[in-house]
């Protein structure tokens, strides 16, 4: 399966922020996305994820193999860290949430409420979630943020596994997640601006 992508375009709000994005993933690979705050990285994310319909091209995987994983973690404030991770196992069908607690180390704290977790301890948390998607395509927006070096590692051992197990993932990083095998893409060749600088949609309506 992977992800193919050809000639896309993408938009936020009527803004259009990348255009003629190409590139192919095939399973079992990551891709990590690079670029400089505001070059489009969440913006292509989005897309992927079918939480922005494509401005233009084409993508062939179906959007609903997606798990798509924001700067916010979603979690319900008032469950607990293993009522959370029984909910998410329902929502998609998967039964046993010993796994995902294990990859993450959560098993102290599946008595806690999500809202009295630390940063660090929440962010484990909401990826958690993705190793109970069952889903193939995973869509990663700094997924690093707040976490440890150990968590980190704990977070990249969870890729490799995925992509063992011939999963894709594209990950929005500044970092190095130390994935050898993950191919580079520089997304700031695609931004749609005229004169390559970034583009500030509120700076222009504010100038115009
Ligand atoms: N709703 C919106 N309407 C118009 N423009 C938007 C909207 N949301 C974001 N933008 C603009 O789109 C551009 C791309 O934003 P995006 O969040 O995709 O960048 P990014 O590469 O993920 O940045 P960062 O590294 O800071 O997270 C930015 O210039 C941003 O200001």
């Amino acid at each position: 399966m992977g992800i193919s992508v050809s000639n896309l375009a993408c938009e936020r709000g009527s803004t259009r922020i990348l255009e003629g994005v190409d590139f192919d993933v095939p399973d079992g690979q990551a891709l990590i996305l690079r670029g400089p705050n505001g070059a489009g990285k969440t913006t292509l994310l989005r897309c992927l994820a079918g939480l922005t319909p494509p401005a233009g091209g084409t993508l062939t995987h179906d959007t609903d193999d997606v798990a798509y994983a924001a700067h916010a973690d979603g979690l319900k404030a008032q469950l607990t860290a293993g009522e959370n991770l029984r909910f998410w196992a329902r929502v998609y069908g998967s039964g046993d949430i010993a796994p995902a607690a294990d990859a993450f180390r959560l098993h102290d704290l599946v008595d806690r409420p999500a809202q009295y977790l630390s940063a660090g301890q929440k962010r484990r948390l909401a990826l958690a979630r993705l190793t109970l998607t069952n889903r193939p395509i995973w869509c990663l927006d700094e997924p690093t943020v707040s976490l440890d070096a150990q968590n980190v590692g704990r977070f990249a051992d969870a890729v490799r596994a995925h992509m063992a197990g011939g999963g894709v993932a594209l990950i929005a990083t500044h970092i190095d997640l130390g994935l050898d095998t993950a191919r580079v893409l520089d997304i700031s060749q695609f931004t749609a601006s005229a004169d390559g600088t970034e583009h500030d949609p509120f700076l222009d309506e504010a100038l115009s």
